[in-house]
């Protein structure tokens, strides 16, 4: 398998990828395909190791520290036969013979990345060094979940792959966003300087089911808010925009550019862009029309404006969004009402 991008984008590596386990050549193998999923105990996470577990050729190991995830998000896993969880934190080194590596594990909400920032740095570079030297030593083809914040307050939109962003290195969000772009560039280090097969997905707002209750993230926000009869709290100003993308569609993208030809980066979202006022406004009508929308203060450095430009998606990988906003909220509705015990007449 070649490891430089068929979209000619960024030069060949120096040196050919390591071979894969030489159990793979042994007369015990089987044919099937060993997946590592970081943070696969996480909202997008979980989702993903269940589509890649509805494939009876895959075994799925999944390391997770528990810190925003849970094991309660894959208990209809734990104990299948091609399932592992294992407690481990991807700042320290892991030893497993795998062919695949979806590294997902890190805080993602705002709330939480900036809860311990030291931590979530680490976890964007060592965690990333570590599973980098991992698909080293064994020869596995690594997708880091990178994200639309290594594009920064944007100031061209929509977003392609080509824009460098316009970050801020030293402000509250660095650690995840300034983090991320390292994850990135250690991804292309070690593609260009070891032939590791590397894949990189930017992910845009991505909202569904088992996302955590009190996450922090607006859409989580605005569900639990309704069913709960609060208020809805849009962060001033309300009319900066994001693109939000429902997590069926993100796995199947996810899935499609690790068993692709192309390392990516390529953004993973859905272009349809809302403000903080019109979601909020969707959310009234479609789950509790009696509540009220608060404003509130904003949190320092939020992007003023989010799309992705999903050509490279379309083009590269044959795929684009299918579930519309209006379409995605009633799914994750049912969802939050069985978890927090509140149901439809109510
Ligand atoms: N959901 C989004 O809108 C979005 C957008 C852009 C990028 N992403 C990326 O996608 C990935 C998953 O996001 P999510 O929304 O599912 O978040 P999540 O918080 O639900 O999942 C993250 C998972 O990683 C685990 N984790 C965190 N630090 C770890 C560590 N040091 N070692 C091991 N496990 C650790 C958590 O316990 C959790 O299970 C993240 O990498 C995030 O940056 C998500
Ligand atoms: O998609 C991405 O790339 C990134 O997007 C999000 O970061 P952010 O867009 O700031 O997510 P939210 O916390 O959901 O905020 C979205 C917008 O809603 C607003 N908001 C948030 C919460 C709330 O209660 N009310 C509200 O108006 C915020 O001010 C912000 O403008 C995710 O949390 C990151 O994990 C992810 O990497």
């Amino acid at each position: 398998m070649a490891a430089n991008s068929s979209n000619g984008e960024h030069q060949s590596p120096s040196k050919s990828p390591p071979l894969p386990s030489p159990l793979r050549f042994s007369k015990f193998f089987q044919s099937n395909m060993r997946i590592l999923v970081t943070g696969g105990a996480g909202f997008i996470g979980s989702h993903l190791v269940d589509k890649l577990m509805e494939n009876e050729k895959n075994e799925v190991i999944v390391v997770d520290n528990y810190f925003t995830g849970s094991k309660d998000n894959l208990r209809k896993w734990i104990g299948h036969p091609r399932f592992e969880l294992i407690r481990h934190d991807v700042t320290e080194p892991l030893l497993v013979e795998v062919d695949q590596i979806y590294h997902l594990a890190c805080p993602a909400s705002p709330i939480f990345y900036k809860y311990n920032p030291v931590k979530t740095i680490k976890t964007n570079v060592i965690g990333t060094l570590n599973m980098l030297g991992l698909a080293k030593r064994v020869g596995a083809r690594i997708l880091l979940t990178s994200t639309s914040e290594v594009y920064g307050d944007p100031l061209i939109h929509p977003q392609p792959e080509t824009y460098w962003g316009n970050v801020n290195p030293i402000g509250v969000r660095s650690c995840y966003d300034e983090g991320k772009r390292v994850a990135e560039t250690l991804m292309f280090d070690y593609h260009r300087q070891h032939g590791i097969e590397i894949r990189i997905a930017r992910i845009f707002n991505t909202y569904g089911p088992r996302m955590n209750i009190d996450d922090g993230r607006v859409v989580s926000n605005f569900i639990a808010q309704a069913l709960r009869g609060e208020p809805l709290t849009v962060q001033k100003p309300g009319t900066q925009t994001r693109s939000f993308c429902y997590v069926s569609d993100m796995v199947d993208g996810l899935i499609r550019l690790m068993e692709g030809e192309n390392t990516g980066p390529i953004n993973i979202g859905n272009p349809g862009e809302f403000t903080m006022l019109e979601l909020a406004e969707t959310v009234k009508e479609l789950i509790n029309p009696k509540v009220e929308i608060n404003m509130v203060e904003n949190t320092p450095d939020d992007p003023r404006q989010r799309k992705p430009d999903i050509t490279k998606a379309k083009e590269l990988l044959g795929w684009e969004p299918k579930v519309k906003l209006r379409d995605g909220l009633p799914l994750m509705e049912e969802d939050f009402r069985l978890r927090l015990g509140v149901s439809k007449e109510n």
